[in-house]
């Protein structure tokens, strides 16, 4: 009999740390293939490091983070990264295209030209974040929302088993958060798993299987109706206000 696949992410009891002292503690569950995890905490919880340790970036000081079965720095070609859009300057003068064919250069390799197969990567990674017609428009001409889907177009581009994003969908419009849902969607139905930060409970409802709530320790790991309730999500904040707004949960910063 042949083992099962590993898990995409595997965490075990991680504890996280910079430097000396733990930054994010106990953090355990796993992201599974085809499946989307939601991360969510207040500022400073520990969502990017988590992030960053799947990215072996992080140090892990105590418990475990595998990627597909290895040490995430071992990993590090099966994952797409999509960072914050304010990491990307938007004077740097390069188009749409040229953003996401930056995603392929691992494929390409360093003395190589980019062949039809890349071209064609791209614009397929361009159309699935409904950008196809803007894909000569320089990125800095583009809207926030815009920009954070050619963000996510690059790291489609080499078509990752796994994707981890850092606050998509901040200070981002609707059209792009529906565009960013349904690329992300069916990224999901091809076997991705996807591990994502974010402020906005909106779009953790109807895209996130299972919910990891942070703050500077792990308070839950769960289905997302289980991990989405108000009394997880004021221990999460730190008593911040939850309010049921219509069905949906709102937290406020009072
Ligand atoms: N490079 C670093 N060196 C040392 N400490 C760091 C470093 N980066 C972050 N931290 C600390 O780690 C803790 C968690 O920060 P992190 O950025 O992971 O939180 P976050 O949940 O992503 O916050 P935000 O929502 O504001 O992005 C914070 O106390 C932060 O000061």
């Amino acid at each position: 009999m042949t083992d099962p696949a590993p898990d995409p992410i595997r965490f075990t009891d991680a504890t996280m740390a910079y430097h000396r002292a733990p930054v994010l503690e106990g953090v355990d569950g796993r992201v599974r293939a085809g499946e989307a995890v939601a991360l969510i905490g207040p500022n400073g919880g520990g969502k990017s490091t988590l992030i960053k340790a799947v990215l072996g970036l992080v140090p892990v000081i105590a418990g475990t983070v595998t990627v597909a079965g290895r040490r995430p720095a071992e990993a590090r070609a099966r994952v797409g990264y999509v960072p914050q859009a304010a990491s990307l300057d938007p004077e740097f003068p390069v188009t749409a295209r040229q953003v996401v064919m930056m995603g392929r250069l691992r494929l390409i390799g360093r003395w190589r030209r980019p062949g039809r197969q890349d071209r064609a990567a791209v614009d397929d990674a361009l159309a699935r974040v409904g950008l196809a017609d803007r894909a000569g428009a320089r990125f800095g001409t583009l809207s926030g929302g815009q920009r954070q889907r050619v963000l996510l177009a690059r790291a489609l581009s080499p078509d990752p088993p796994i994707l981890l994003l850092d606050e998509p969908f901040n200070g981002v419009d609707a059209v792009s958060q529906d565009a960013l849902i349904t690329a992300l969607t069916r990224a999901k139905s091809t076997g991705t798993a996807v591990l994502v930060s974010t402020h906005d409970l909106g779009p953790v409802q109807c895209l996130c299987e299972q919910t990891c709530l942070v703050n500077r320790r792990q308070i839950a790991f769960d289905r997302t109706e289980l991990a989405l309730t108000p009394d997880l999500l004021r221990a999460c904040y730190g008593g911040n206000v939850v309010d049921l707004d219509a069905g949906r949960l709102v937290v406020t910063r009072g």
